[in-house]
């Protein structure tokens, strides 16, 4: 079986959508409920999505015991138990997140050993800075076949400046300092929402982090920490995506759940392209206009414009009047979307890290292939504005980090479906969305 997203571009998205818990606060969250050496954490509003999956299953395989009330999106972990210290390729190579699980394991028992995580399709990703900061704690590390083991008698609190704000590694040390002996500061850390949500979640087991949210960061290490009850924060990515979905087909969609605050810079980019955009408590308003304007932006770390968003944003850019830019900061190989974009009549060129965008495209349907879960998310929405069928292939990479995407997008209004498009001819494909 091999499943498309199958899309017959040209409606406008109209109604409410709700967002899911956000993939990037529930991973570290699950990683950190290993810290617990008493009682159970309770992780309420979990998306289900596959990284959740690979992650619950990389704590089970270190022996905590966890529960996935899918019907209620709260998952229960267990760690009081003896866990184990070690993670095999096979889990995580299924997920480069799962390294956040090392700090923990490091803080609890000392020990820390994990197949090393490789790059991805969006560019090379070491875990320098994470490592940096394990040593600067006491550790040894050491890299052999494939390895990465980190060993300490005590860990000890340090000082740590980081070369680049890491959202991984930020997180990875504040964790590894939970339950070290004295202070940790940490500087230059990285000061996304969910670095944020991660230290309230710490707090409340017991532990003593603070200045989470701005450049530096101080935890006090603590004898123990207790399991918790915790909400996961809304995920700014998808309720981006979002955003970007209802400015391109003139919509009008309100978005339950977003935070305006997380997404304050795509907001004032799409208002520079002409959508209005209101803003309250539970959410946010997107109506898009007629005609979109150029712009020009870049990637950098909260509270800059964010790279997961890059992908989802330049399909805007790639229907707005006139050239518009977008510079690439953080990953160096993220435009893969735009060349299946050309496919679809996307007229650009790339001049180093920068995608020079001249608009605005007629953007024809085409077969397109999805590379990483944000140019999934971008190819979808492309369809909704392509003239004919679009089919886009690769959905694994979606279902890392979006849950019932197409269900959202129908009752929004778009003629969109996911289909086994085995044995199928387009015509075929075609008259299931008329
Ligand atoms: C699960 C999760 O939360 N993933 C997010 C997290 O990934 P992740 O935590 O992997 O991203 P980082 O912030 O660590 O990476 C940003 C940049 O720093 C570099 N780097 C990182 C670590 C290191 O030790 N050395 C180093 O050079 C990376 O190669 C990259 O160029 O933040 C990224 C940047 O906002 C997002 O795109 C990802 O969605
Ligand atoms: C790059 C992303 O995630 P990850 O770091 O898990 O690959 C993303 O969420 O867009």
């Amino acid at each position: 079986m091999t499943e498309n997203m199958i899309i017959k571009g040209g409606n406008q998205l109209k109604g409410h959508v709700k967002i899911d818990g956000a993939k990037n606060a529930v991973l570290p969250l699950l990683a950190a409920t290993l810290l617990a050496d008493k009682g159970q954490s309770h992780i309420s509003n979990a998306s289900l999505l596959s990284d959740v999956y690979v992650m619950n299953d990389v704590l089970r395989n270190l022996n905590a015991t966890v529960d996935f009330d899918e019907e209620n999106n709260e998952i229960i972990v267990d760690a009081s138990g003896e866990l184990t210290t070690e993670a095999p390729f096979e889990l995580v190579s299924k997920m480069r997140a799962s390294i956040v699980v090392m700090g923990p394991l490091l803080s609890r028992y000392g020990h820390a050993k994990f197949a090393m995580p490789g790059g991805c399709a969006i560019g090379s990703r070491p875990i320098d800075l994470h490592v940096k900061g394990f040593e600067a704690l006491g550790a040894k590390v050491t890299t052999t076949a494939g390895y990465v083991e980190a060993v300490a008698d005590k860990l000890v609190g340090a000082n740590i400046y980081l070369d680049f704000p890491s959202v991984g590694a930020t997180q990875n040390i504040m964790m590894a300092a939970a339950l070290a002996e004295g202070v940790t500061i940490i500087e230059n850390v990285a000061r996304e929402p969910e670095i944020v949500d991660l230290a309230n979640f710490i707090n409340k087991m017991g532990g003593r982090v603070q200045g989470a949210g701005t450049d530096t960061i101080k935890i006090r290490g603590v004898e123990s920490l207790t399991g918790t009850e915790h909400t996961v924060i809304p995920d700014r990515i998808e309720a981006g995506t979002f955003m970007v979905a209802a400015a391109i087909t003139e919509g009008d969609v309100y978005i339950e759940d977003a935070i305006s605050e997380h997404n304050q810079p795509l907001i004032s980019k799409l208002k520079e392209m002409g959508a209005t955009i209101t803003e309250d408590v539970s959410g946010v308003r997107v109506q898009g206009s007629a005609v979109l304007k150029a712009t020009k932006a870049r990637t950098l770390p909260y509270p800059g414009f964010p790279t997961d968003i890059q992908s989802p944003y330049t399909v805007a850019q790639v229907l707005a009047e006139g050239t518009s830019e977008m510079e690439e900061t953080v990953f160096e190989n993220r435009f893969m979307h735009l060349e299946e974009l050309r496919r679809m009549n996307a007229n650009f060129s790339i001049n180093g890290d920068t995608a020079i965008i001249n608009g605005p495209a007629k953007l024809q349907g085409a077969a397109v292939a999805a590379s990483d879960l944000r140019s999934a998310a971008a190819l979808i929405l492309a369809g909704l504005r392509a003239e004919g069928l679009t089919k886009v292939s690769e959905l694994k990479y979606l279902d890392r980090g979006y849950h019932s995407f197409e269900k959202k997008l129908q009752d929004l209004g778009a003629n969109v479906l996911r289909v086994d498009v085995d044995g199928k001819t387009d015509e075929e494909l075609a008259a299931l969305l008329d």
